[in-house]
């Protein structure tokens, strides 16, 4: 039996969470402060940690490090309100598996915890594939290129550096599409029959990362019981993908340099030289330049990486791409929830355009995800958004969208659809004929 441990301060909240997951067949611990949470966690090992993000004295990020370090399998999921997007989506990069917005559906939970469970923790983040990978992780890798200026200008830049032999730094907001592009990067070089290895910089431990990097034989240091290659090794001949390299600890900024300048690495406790052919591609959404300025990333390792950089637009900054990606998700989100919503209303498409969305793509593709999941018709109305998406979508409150303007507009959607058939519109919307009679006459409709 999967095992959960909730960390939620509102206890009534909690309980009922508990209560839940408890019947649909999960152990469940429950605990209302990081306190007692760091004492569970020293004792027992939860599959799922299912955490509220602000929390007394603390927030359920700051777990996440002893999570990792002590138990490395377990799934974090976060639990936030409309303004912690940001919060979450960076305890995403730190190895959080995904975050859920306040408030959610039983079903909603669920599906996310399922999801959870399925997906194998790698070891600190990193993935690894190459060109003969499986159709599923071919699907990974899909890569769209949008129409406005600057995803044109994305897209140039990626053919145009692809064949060559540069590294390239990769800038840009969380969860704007770097590692994707990376891996069209790749796809795109002369080296895609090679692997492409990506290593989440900031995940992983400073003690072990030069072991990670580099690898280790057997009894260099307590703990190495067996002979280990490292990303370099791994990436040998493709592409080595440094995600959040700002996160790097000064020393291992050295370690790397070296590895770069030399192309030829040692592993951990061996004399053996093994040389390198590796395209480097490094990512950050730090002002890495900066950092260089206050002496906080090495110069010479910073224009290393920096033979040619790209920035990744936020999604804000490529509005005219929106619909083109919502689709995207949608088609996407309808053969992973095996469903078939076809088409945005009007007001969605509005909402989708209006919204900020901080937590760029990736945001957008888990609201479509779950908006897709709540959707019983096949037309997405903006009451399968999440709420924050709705509210922050400024005009809407302006427009003062209402009940009503919102029932007029499935109404009319559903007459479209069924080409005015008012039997086959009244079951797409689940009411009566005769509810449907009223509700034109009610709102005056000419159909
Ligand atoms: N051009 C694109 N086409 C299709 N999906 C995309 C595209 N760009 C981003 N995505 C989707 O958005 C999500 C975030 O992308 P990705 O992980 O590459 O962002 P990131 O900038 O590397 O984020 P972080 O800085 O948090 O590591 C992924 O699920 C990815 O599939």
């Amino acid at each position: 039996m999967p095992k959960i441990l909730i960390i939620e301060d509102d206890t009534a909240f909690c309980q009922m969470l508990q209560k839940f997951l408890t019947k649909n067949g999960f152990a469940v611990s429950v605990s209302y402060s990081i306190k007692d949470a760091e004492e569970r966690l020293a004792s027992s090992t939860f599959d799922i940690i299912l955490s509220d993000v602000r929390l007394p004295k603390g927030n359920g990020v700051t777990l996440l490090p002893q999570v990792k370090r002590e138990s490395p399998k377990t799934q974090v999921i976060l639990m936030t309100g409309y303004a912690e997007v940001k919060t979450a989506v960076n305890a995403i990069k730190k190895g959080a598996f995904d975050y859920i917005s306040k408030p959610f559906t039983p079903e909603e939970i669920l599906s996310v915890i399922k999801d959870a469970l399925r997906t194998k923790v790698t070891d600190f983040k990193v993935s690894r594939e190459n060109s003969k990978s499986t159709e599923a992780k071919k699907k990974q890798i899909n890569f769209l290129k949008g129409q406005g200026e600057k995803s044109k200008k994305l897209q140039q830049y990626v053919e145009l550096v692809a064949p060559t032999s540069m590294s390239v730094l990769l800038t840009g907001e969380s969860g704007t599409g770097k590692e994707v592009t990376a891996k069209a990067i790749h796809r795109a070089s002369k080296r895609n029959n090679q692997p492409f290895v990506a290593v989440d910089c900031g995940a992983i431990p400073k003690e072990i990362a030069t072991s990670e990097f580099f690898g280790h034989v057997k009894g260099s240091f307590t703990g190495a019981i067996d002979d280990k290659q490292g990303h370099f090794e791994a990436a040998n001949g493709g592409t080595l993908f440094l995600d959040e390299v700002g996160n790097l600890s000064y020393e291992h900024q050295i370690q790397l340099l070296r590895a770069i300048q030399e192309r030829k690495i040692k592993r951990v406790g061996s004399t053996k030289e093994i040389k390198l052919d590796i395209r480097i591609i490094a990512a950050t959404n730090e002002n890495l330049s900066k950092a260089v300025e206050e002496g906080g990333f090495r110069e010479d390792l910073y224009h290393r990486l920096n033979e040619f950089s790209i920035e990744v637009p936020s999604l804000r900054d490529r509005r005219e791409d929106i619909p083109l990606f919502a689709d995207y998700f949608l088609t996407e989100a309808n053969s992973e929830l095996d469903k078939n919503i076809l088409e945005f209303s009007d007001e969605t498409k509005r909402i989708l355009q209006e919204y900020d969305w901080p937590g760029n793509l990736r945001e957008m593709k888990n609201v479509i995800k779950r908006a897709v999941l709540f959707s019983e018709t096949e037309t997405m109305f903006p009451n399968a958004l999440a709420e924050g998406v709705v509210k922050g979508a400024s005009k809407y409150e302006e427009v003062n969208f209402s009940k009503s303007d919102y029932e007029k507009e499935r109404i009319l959607t559903a007459l479209k659809q069924t080409n005015f058939n008012k039997s086959k519109a009244a079951k797409l919307l689940q009411i009566t004929r005769k509810t449907l009679y009223n509700k034109i006459n009610q709102y005056q409709l000419n159909v």
